[in-house]
């Protein structure tokens, strides 16, 4: 991807507050023309924030967001905008064909309509009424109606939740062809390897901060950390060391590496005990990397 592509759309210095809740924190990035971005990040991160903010569904309480150059608020920046939010009320009495012609007519250019539902595998279903579709097929509607408006950008939250693992492939393909066909897609997941199904760039979020915003190979990277704690005296020089805390006699140390950390332990001779290896959430992972901001290692 190259720097001079479009920028799509973008948040600078972006500050979202619900009251006492910060849910975006001085969040800055951009999209870029043909980008496929990954943003991850767990439960309450401030993915769907970030999204309905591009989206113009909400205002930032500080800070830009732009949409094709403009305020995402005015419809005619989201004219090129496709998006799924996370969760969607479908009227339960149209039949799903309609559905897809009612959405796509607001858009000034349209999908085809049995392409579109050929791609999603929803055309056996086309002239089932939408209360009589399952969870799983509602939820492709919903992915599938992002795309109906033939959109530059899709931004989709959330988009496999509560599918089966056929249907999370056909979804991939789906994106993938978007995307292949020159398409710009951010979507959001709590589960790396969805990101690593799709997405060339991830950008992890957590606590509302972007934690790391990379290649796919270095956030995978970033994401093996690992807790070691143990009781000891003294240490050696430890290689990936990432942080090292002392809570009483036991020693916390978060590694890049944790089988090498514990092979030159042991071959340096120092008395040690009680050794546990833990796994990280990938967000202390990414705040011990990237902010030192990490909250203290929880006591084993
Ligand atoms: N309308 C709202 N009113 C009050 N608090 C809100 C509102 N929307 C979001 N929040 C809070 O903002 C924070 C970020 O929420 P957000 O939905 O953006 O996170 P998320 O990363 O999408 O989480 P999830 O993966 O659970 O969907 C959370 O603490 C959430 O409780």
């Amino acid at each position: 991807m190259t720097q001079s592509a479009e920028i799509m759309a973008s948040a600078t210095r972006v500050t979202r507050r619900y009251g006492e809740v910060t849910a975006l924190d001085d969040t800055s990035l951009e999209i870029r023309a043909g980008e496929l971005i990954g943003l991850l990040g767990p439960n309450g991160a401030g993915k769907s924030t970030l999204v309905n903010l591009l989206a113009g569904l909400r205002r930032p309480t500080s800070g830009t967001v732009t949409l094709f150059g403009g305020d995402p608020r005015d419809p005619a920046r989201r004219r090129w905008l496709g998006m799924t939010p996370q969760e969607t009320g479908l009227p339960s009495t149209l039949r799903v064909r309609e559905c897809v012609d009612f959405v796509a007519a607001h858009f000034p250019e349209r999908a085809v309509r049995d392409e579109l539902l050929e791609r999603f595998s929803l055309g056996d279903l086309r002239d089932r009424q939408i209360g009589g579709l399952s969870g799983g097929q509602k939820r492709r509607l919903a992915v599938a109606l992002a795309f109906a408006g033939r959109p530059r950008l899709v931004l989709l939250d959330e988009p496999t939740t509560g599918l089966d693992v056929e249907a999370r492939r056909a979804l991939w393909d789906a994106v993938r062809d978007f995307h292949g066909d020159g398409g710009t897609v951010l979507l959001t997941s709590h589960y790396l390897e969805e990101i690593e199904a799709l997405a060339q760039r991830v950008i992890v979020i957590g606590r509302g901060r972007v934690l790391a915003d990379d290649t796919l190979g270095a956030v995978r990277g970033m994401a093996g950390v690992r807790k070691v704690v143990l009781t000891a005296a003294d240490l050696p020089e430890l290689p990936g060391l990432l942080r090292e805390e002392r809570d009483g006699e036991r020693v916390h140390l978060l590694t890049s590496d944790a089988d090498e950390l514990v092979r030159v332990l042991v071959r340096s001779g120092v008395a040690f005990s009680g050794l546990e290896i833990q796994p990280t959430s990938l967000e202390d992972a990414f705040l011990a990397l990237t902010t030192g901001e990490a909250p203290p290692v929880a006591a084993a």
